[in-house]
């Protein structure tokens, strides 16, 4: 390694093709060469070096060589083509060739210890399984070494002269597809391996030894421009070493801050240590791949903050390791602290990264987990996933798309089981969380999936005091024998929902019915439409589709059958153009009467998105509610009566007893225009007073 000495007291010559750094005393002495390096004067070369007490790498390197010239190799025609495109390129992010070297580097000490690990013979020691990274401003060097498999001649040739991986083939066919029309927006989608090294060296040198008994060293040489060489080396250590030597427009790769930056932004999660200039760059455990049970509540909190760029806790880890139907290690978190307006929102950049064997593939990946759970933040690897996939792959490719619904199911898994056994917490989450999951339900397409998620939810309800919610499938279990159907109704507070009328006869039953106090609530269950076979139904449905016929038994006080049909007639004439039909009902007891529509829960959401715009008359052709009324209800009874003795104010009356069941219905915005009679109505009815 060449004396650290001042860049003042120091001289740059390009000799024989490569930059020599010298000390200006040393320059008289120097006869240019000429400007190729040529075959075979390698060791003349080093002793030059040697002899002006200089030794840049290359020269050392140089001086170990066994004496026998290179050999010149071509590489494949398509790895031509692939070399350059990738050198003229202006690929915008040249820093990803140091996670594809290092991500080769770590795929070898892989193999090695795998191999060493299957009771190959080889020439190994696990100590010694780390990727060393040195950089030399001066020389403008950037060395990769690691201890892994290293490379025999054939497989140098093999490896490093044709393309071996898919992702170069897929991208040569693509390039060719696309007829060479737009290389740039198509290498932006790709790694492009070992050869992106190109895209900033203006030389590759790789100098490496098989671990397989008896190899010899050797090293791979090549300025990118069609050509290779190979020679035997001597003291070249088993593994790899790649010495980038690099174009003047990107010596910042040889600056170590850079290369430890784009270590951390890309590689932290490396398994082998990483040492750039003899310090550990990839301090941060790759925690998802370790053993759920030995990674502390603290090491989760520091990676949950780490990954999400958080500063609150995890409130639920689901560390998760699989293997079929797809190599999957994952760790992702709930955050403790509530969702924020801007989490709610659908664009909202994912938290979850994404890597392929430790190694980053997309940081903020989206695709990966389905929409609904946006709010979670985390990890995924899988082996499965290609290194080099590309953005437009990520948005639709069958990896992905099985990759996102293990990982739902899983989750869903994971907090469905959070609701049995952490309860309590759970209830918390869903108050807070809730939200997301009525939207995955609401944007899911099959049945099945809304039913797996739906198992999630929770409600209020009527068989238990405010705030203690119930599951669907606990609402299943406590179900009575005979009924079939899940019953819900929608109301802004848990008061009114008890004071329904629609909930009299249920709750005189002692039928269970879960309460739901958001507008989606019923948007969800209404598309939800059944749970494990059983129907979902809202109590105002039940109500208008019962078929119970009134027992006229002439009970006290209550109105024969002929004074009610008689006073159904009535009605349907006096809120003609309003109401489209009148019945008896038996189900009512502390109310007059209630109006039903044939979907009450579209019908109010349709009123509360859509009335303002339609015409008054029009709105209640739209709706056609029913009214239905309560033969046994003193203001009914009273309103048979007053129709002769006081036509004008039982009118007035039954109109008000129609428009105080619209607005309980909840199919009424606007209060005001149930209001305006009103006043007449009360005139008439003090009149005697
Ligand atoms: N540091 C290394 N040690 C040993 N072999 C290497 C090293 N770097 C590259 N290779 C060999 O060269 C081949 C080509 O490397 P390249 O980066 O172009 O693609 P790849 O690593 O095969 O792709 P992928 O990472 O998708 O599997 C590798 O498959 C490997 O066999």
């Amino acid at each position: 390694m060449a004396a650290r000495v001042g860049i003042s007291r120091l001289a740059r010559v390009v000799y024989r093709g490569q930059h020599v750094r010298l000390p200006r005393r040393t320059l008289p002495t120097l006869t240019p060469g000429p400007t190729t390096r040529p075959q075979g004067q390698a060791v003349g070369v080093a002793n030059l070096c040697r002899s002006l007490h200089t030794s840049p790498r290359w020269a050392q390197e140089a001086a170990q060589t066994s004496g026998d010239a290179p050999q010149s190799y071509e590489f494949q025609a398509e790895t031509r083509m692939l070399l350059d495109i990738v050198a003229k390129s202006l690929y915008s992010e040249k820093e990803v060739f140091i996670r594809e070297l290092v991500s080769n580097a770590s795929d070898a000490i892989e193999k090695a210890r795998y191999l060493a690990l299957q009771g190959t013979q080889m020439d190994s020691s696990e100590a010694g399984m780390k990727i060393h990274i040195t950089t030399d401003k001066y020389d403008k060097t950037l060395t990769i070494q690691d201890s892994g498999v290293g490379m025999t001649k054939e497989e140098l040739i093999d490896n490093l002269g044709t393309i071996a991986r898919s992702g170069s083939k897929a991208f040569i066919q693509q390039l060719q597809e696309a007829g060479n029309s737009d290389p740039q927006s198509i290498i932006g989608q790709f790694g492009v391996g070992f050869y992106s090294a190109f895209m900033v060296a203006e030389k590759v040198e790789v100098h490496t030894r098989s671990r397989l008994p008896n190899s010899v060293g050797y090293c791979w040489a090549s300025d990118g421009c069609g050509k290779y060489t190979i020679e035997e080396c001597e003291g070249v250590e088993p593994g790899t070493k790649i010495v980038c030597h690099l174009k003047i427009a990107n010596r910042e790769y040889a600056d170590e801050q850079t290369v430890r930056d784009v270590i951390k932004k890309y590689s932290s999660f490396i398994s082998s240590p990483i040492d750039v200039n003899g310090e550990q760059a990839n301090n941060i455990k790759p925690i998802w791949l370790m053993d759920p049970k030995e990674v502390s509540p603290d090491q989760h909190d520091e990676f949950y903050r780490f990954v999400g760029s958080a500063y609150d806790k995890p409130r639920f880890v689901l560390h998760y390791r699989t293997d079929a139907p797809l190599d999957l290690r994952c760790v992702l978190y709930v955050p403790e602290g509530k969702p924020g307006l801007f989490d709610m929102n659908r664009d909202k950049d994912s938290s979850v990264a994404l890597y392929c064997r430790r190694v980053l593939i997309m940081n903020k990946a989206e695709n990966v987990l389905p929409k609904w759970l946006r709010f979670m933040k985390g990890v995924v690897d899988s082996e499965d996933i290609p290194l080099n996939l590309s953005r437009e792959l990520l948005q639709d490719s069958a990896l992905i798309r099985k990759l996102r619904t293990v990982i739902q199911n899983r989750a869903i898994r994971f907090l469905f089981d959070k609701s049995r056994k952490d309860s309590e917490n759970y209830r918390k989450f869903f108050i807070d969380y809730g939200i997301f999951i009525k939207e995955g339900i609401l944007s899911a397409q099959e049945q099945l999936e809304k039913e797996e998620m739906a198992k999630l939810l929770m409600y209020d309800t009527s068989a238990k005091p405010t705030g203690e919610k119930v599951t669907l499938p606990e609402y299943i279990n406590q179900m009575q024998s005979d009924q079939k159907d899940i019953y819900y109704l929608a109301a802004p507070s848990r008061e009114l929902a008890e004071s329904s009328p629609y909930f009299e006869s249920l709750k005189k039953k002692n039928v269970e019915v879960l309460f739901c106090y958001e507008p989606y609530d019923e948007v969800v269950l209404m598309q939800l439409k059944e749970f494990n076979s059983k129907n979902i139904i809202s109590v105002e449905k039940q109500m208008r589709q019962n078929k119970d016929a009134v027992d006229f038994d002439g009970s006290e006080g209550s109105l024969l059958r002929t004074e009610a049909n008689e006073l159904m007639e009535w009605l349907k004439t006096v809120l003609a153009g309003r109401c489209w039909g009148v019945k008896a009902t038996p189900r009512l007891e502390a109310h007059p009467c209630v109006v039903t529509v044939e979907e009450m829960g579209a019908a109010r959401h349709f009123v509360r998105t859509q009335f303002s715009q339609i015409p008054e008359e029009s709105r209640y052709s739209l709706l056609q509610p029913q009214l239905e009324i309560n033969p046994s209800h003193p203001i009914i009874v009273k309103l048979n009566t007053l129709r002769a003795n006081n036509p004008r104010l039982a009118e007035l009356t039954a109109k008000q007893l129609f428009s105080n069941a619209m607005v309980l219905a909840g199919l009424v915005e606007d209060p005001r225009t149930v209001l305006s009679t009103m006043n007449e109505l009360l005139e008439l009815a003090l009149e005697k007073h």
